[in-house]
């Protein structure tokens, strides 16, 4: 008598039971709040391994998390690359595992791409939730690849803005980004251009130097600054990081990874999950910026979501 083998969810099965991020609203925000309530909220997570693979100029990320509250064990193994040669490669892959937490069993192997890209969208879509100012109109972001399409998505979703506007690196990405989605799209010719009176602003670039400059920022936006997950790389400059109300996903993961948040040496007010909770204010009325790393207990409960749906249909 053998166990079980572990079934294997690939992206098509991920995608089609998390059709839209949004589905995961409620179990990111409780999972967010868990993380902030330290010991009692019953969430462990360290801060990820980030292991360099110098030669090529790629991470392995390993990112394991247990939530109490969902009786959820994961872990996830994602790599991610800066200058692939092969541009049909994507930059990010991921994996999550996830195992019966009451025996140690592996139940699921799961595609992580989809679950990371649009966890991380509902995530800067909370923030936005609690952070932007009260009558934004223009959503401004920058990069046109993976985590640009599922940001439009859920944020066109949930706000209504008057305008949306991209811009990237290369142009042609952001014009195949704007031909691609299903609303209008401007295109910009420069970042300057995109983030001029924009109300929220989001940055999913692989940028390693500051692409974003407190000049061109409008009084009381909001931005979710996704990229720069490395203590070398930024995104923001410092003059905005310094200016801004600071709100991180995890202090530790902040204070350890993010180039923008330790090379400025500005000021963390909140975790998310602090404001979720009611323990700190959201203050939508300032210049805000919530610094996005990714937390692994993210991923256990999208995993969790998506497998009780797959189990349900089978
Ligand atoms: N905070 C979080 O939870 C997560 C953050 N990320 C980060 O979000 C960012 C975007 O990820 P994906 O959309 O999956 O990547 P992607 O590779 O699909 O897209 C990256 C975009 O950045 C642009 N780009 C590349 N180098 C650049 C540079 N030096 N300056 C400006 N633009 C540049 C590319 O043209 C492309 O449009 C990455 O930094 C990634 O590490 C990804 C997953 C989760
Ligand atoms: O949370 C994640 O997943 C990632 N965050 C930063 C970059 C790699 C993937």
């Amino acid at each position: 008598m053998g166990s079980t083998p572990p079934v294997f969810i690939g992206a098509e099965e991920v995608e089609k039971h998390l059709h839209r991020a949004s589905l995961l609203l409620p179990a990111l925000e409780a999972a967010l709040a868990n993380f902030s309530a330290g010991a009692a909220g019953g969430v462990v997570q360290p801060v990820r391994t980030v292991l360099p693979v110098p030669r090529h100029g790629g991470y392995l990320g390993v990112m394991p998390a247990y939530s109490a509250a969902d009786d959820a064990l994961t872990t996830k193994l994602v790599t991610f690359y800066e200058h692939l040669k092969d541009s049909s490669v994507p930059s990010h892959q991921a994996t999550v595992l996830l195992f019966d937490p009451s025996n140690g069993t592996l139940k699921a192997v799961l595609d992580g791409s989809v679950i990371t890209a649009k966890r991380t969208a509902a995530v800067s879509a909370i923030a936005t939730k609690l952070l932007m100012p009260a009558f934004a109109e223009v959503l401004c972001i920058l990069g046109a690849g993976v985590q640009a399409y599922s940001h439009y998505d859920i944020f066109t979703e949930l706000f209504t803005f008057k305008e949306v506007r991209i811009w990237n690196r290369t142009k042609e990405r952001a014009v195949k980004f704007a031909g691609r989605v299903r609303g209008p799209v401007r295109v910009c010719s420069s970042a300057r251009e995109a983030v001029t009176g924009a109300d929220v602003i989001v940055t999913v670039t692989m940028a390693t130097a500051p692409i974003l400059s407190a000049d061109w920022v409008k009084p009381g936006a909001h931005i979710n600054a996704v990229g720069a997950s490395r203590p070398d790389w930024r995104e923001l400059d410092d003059e905005l990081m310094k200016n801004s109300v600071l709100f991180v996903d995890s202090r530790d993961a902040a204070l350890t990874e993010s180039g923008d948040v330790i090379l400025s040496g500005a000021e963390i007010f909140a975790e998310l999950g602090e404001v979720l909770k009611g323990t700190k204010p959201a203050l939508p009325e300032k210049t805000t910026v919530f610094k996005s790393l990714g937390m692994a207990v993210e991923d256990t409960v999208a995993a969790k979501f998506v497998y009780d749906a797959w189990s349900a249909g089978n």
